[in-house]
């Protein structure tokens, strides 16, 4: 591509040398990455400056660089204020605007993203549509999985994603949009047509200042939606009424938003709910008619994802009959509300709770259905929000009859002063405190008898732990099911 035409859409305020005659062959923010003739675009990041690399970068091939500030180097540079926003507008222009080309979901909140993606992503492949799917486990071109570092990737990885869905035919695809994402402007340039929100509630205190910042960030995802059409499919958001902050979402939009929920007069409710420890059955009610839900996702939790993903699809079109077939069909994901069945007399659930709202309801529905007693097991993430780890703690002890803390990812923490920050929320005496995962896992299996529930929390899907800088091989389901056989 020409980098004339590249950059007609983006303001520059200063350019070194003439460009007229570059073709680049790609863009990169990577050095390590570049290849001949690729344009190289320099961000000051949270752990190093892309502006050291821009030299590294010109002697792999880098033919121009975009960058904050002036640098001395042999190829043409473009100055602009910002260019985290810069690549967001070059990606998209560079893959030809693929999300235009797309029915596109996004779905924002604080617990629920990942479980409400897949759930309509079931929903679309009965109703027999390719799709693609982006988010914290993995992304996906129809049954074709790809790893991912971030829940939302940086812009250029993710329109690159979204060019190649298109090339392979994806009608419809669902994005999981973090609030990091959203601030730092990763999903500028995608054109939703469909916005949805879950809730929000305390998490990542570390990065927003207060929770009104982070609300703010999440509604960006709405604001996103424009007030016009750009692909000739209306747009919409979708949000939960049950939830606190559910008016700041209509108000970020010019769009119709429609509502879910349950204790609210919502525009789609779920009527005579019933809750067991095998499933859950609804009716699903929508101005256009009901139908009766029978799903084997555990817990009401659970009722609002399915509520999410059903009033998206069916303001998007798809009959009613096609999400009751779905969600009859739909099996758990990895890592949410995961049973360990090794032949046990007692129940083990792996769960990616991993903020207080989501330990409260996972806990309250592992206690509903439990016969006997429930354990937790239970840490929080190093490098992140410090504030919800006394929460965390005191949800746990609260609602379990045993609460064992141990390490989640301590990152480039101190185990033991993760631990220390959340028994500040909890009494003495009220909790058994084991560093080791490994170990904390193995005791509870080992005291576990039958009709009990060992709930083991917050890594859910992960197969590391990332201790220090090194990520380890660390995979919960796995190490519960040797602990379970060898107690046997
Ligand atoms: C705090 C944060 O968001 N960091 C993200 C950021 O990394 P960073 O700023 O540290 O990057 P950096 O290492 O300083 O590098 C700066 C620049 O130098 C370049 N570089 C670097 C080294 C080199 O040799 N050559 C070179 O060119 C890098 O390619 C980059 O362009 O940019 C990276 C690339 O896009 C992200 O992977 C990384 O996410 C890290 C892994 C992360 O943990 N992020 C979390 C906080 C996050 O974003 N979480 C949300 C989900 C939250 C939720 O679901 O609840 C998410 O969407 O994942
Ligand atoms: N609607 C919900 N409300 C509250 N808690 C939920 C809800 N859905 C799921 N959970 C709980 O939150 C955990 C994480 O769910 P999920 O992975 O769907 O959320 P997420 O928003 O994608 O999280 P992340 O921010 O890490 O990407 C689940 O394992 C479950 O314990
Ligand atoms: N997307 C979340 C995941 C947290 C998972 C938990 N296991 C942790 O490491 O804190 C985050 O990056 O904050
Ligand atoms: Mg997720």
């Amino acid at each position: 591509m020409k980098l004339v035409d590249l950059m007609a859409t983006l303001q520059v305020y200063e350019l070194t040398k003439p460009i007229q005659h570059i073709n680049i062959t790609g863009i990169e923010m990577d050095s390590r990455a570049v290849e001949e003739n690729n344009l190289f675009i320099c961000i000051d990041g949270f752990t190093v400056d892309g502006h050291n690399f821009a030299e590294q970068a010109v002697q792999k091939g880098a033919c121009a660089i975009l960058a904050e500030r002036p640098l001395d180097v042999s190829v043409p540079v473009m100055l602009v204020k910002d260019t985290k926003k810069a690549m967001a507008v070059l990606a998209n222009t560079y893959y030809n605007q693929p999300t235009q080309s797309l029915r596109l979901f996004g779905v924002t909140g604080t617990n629920g993203k990942t479980s409400v993606t897949y759930l309509l992503e079931s929903i679309y492949k009965t109703h027999e549509e390719k799709t693609g799917l982006i988010g914290t486990i993995q992304m996906k071109i129809g049954d074709e999985t790809r790893e991912v570092k971030n829940t939302t990737p940086d812009a250029l990885a993710l329109q690159r994603f979204f060019k190649e869905m298109v090339d392979e035919g994806v009608q419809t695809a669902f994005m999981e949009v973090s609030s990091h994402a959203l601030s730092m402007g990763r999903t500028f340039g995608c054109d939703y047509d469909i916005a949805i929100y879950t809730n929000l509630s305390q998490d990542h205190l570390d990065y927003h200042d207060t929770m009104e910042d982070y609300l703010k960030a999440k509604t960006l995802l709405f604001t996103g939606l424009g007030n016009q059409y750009t692909t000739g499919r209306p747009k919409f958001g979708i949000v939960n009424a049950d939830d606190h902050y559910h008016e700041a979402f209509m108000n970020a939009t010019a769009q119709q938003v429609v509502t879910y929920g349950i204790d609210s007069d919502a525009d789609v409710t779920a009527t005579n709910i019933e809750l067991s420890a095998k499933g859950t059955s609804f009716v699903l009610r929508t101005p256009q008619g009901s139908v009766d839900i029978e799903s084997s996702l555990i817990g009401k939790f659970s009722v609002y994802n399915m509520l999410a993903a059903a009033t998206g699809a069916w303001m998007a079109g798809v009959p009613l009959a096609t999400i009751q077939q779905a969600f009859h069909t739909t099996e758990g994901i990895r890592g949410r509300f995961e049973p360990v069945l090794a032949g046990q007399e007692y129940g083990v659930i792996v769960d990616y709770a991993h903020t207080p709202d989501s330990l409260e309801n996972v806990l309250t529905t592992v206690k509903n259905f439990a016969e006997g007693n429930v354990y937790v097991v239970v840490g929080c993430g190093g490098d992140r929000d410090r504030t919800k780890r006394p929460l965390m703690a005191k949800v746990a002890v609260e609602y379990a009859d045993v609460a064992i803390f141990t390490s989640d990812n301590p990152r480039t923490e101190q185990p033991a002063a993760i631990l220390q920050d959340m028994e500040e929320g909890v009494d003495v005496g009220s909790y058994k405190t084991i560093e080791d995962r490994r170990e904390a896992i193995g005791y509870a299996i080992q005291h576990a008898s039958k009709d009990d529930v060992v709930l083991i929390a917050g890594k859910g899907h992960e197969t590391y732990q990332i201790v220090g800088e090194e990520v380890k091989h660390f995979d919960d389901v796995e190490v519960a099911r040797e602990h379970i056989l060898a107690n046997k």
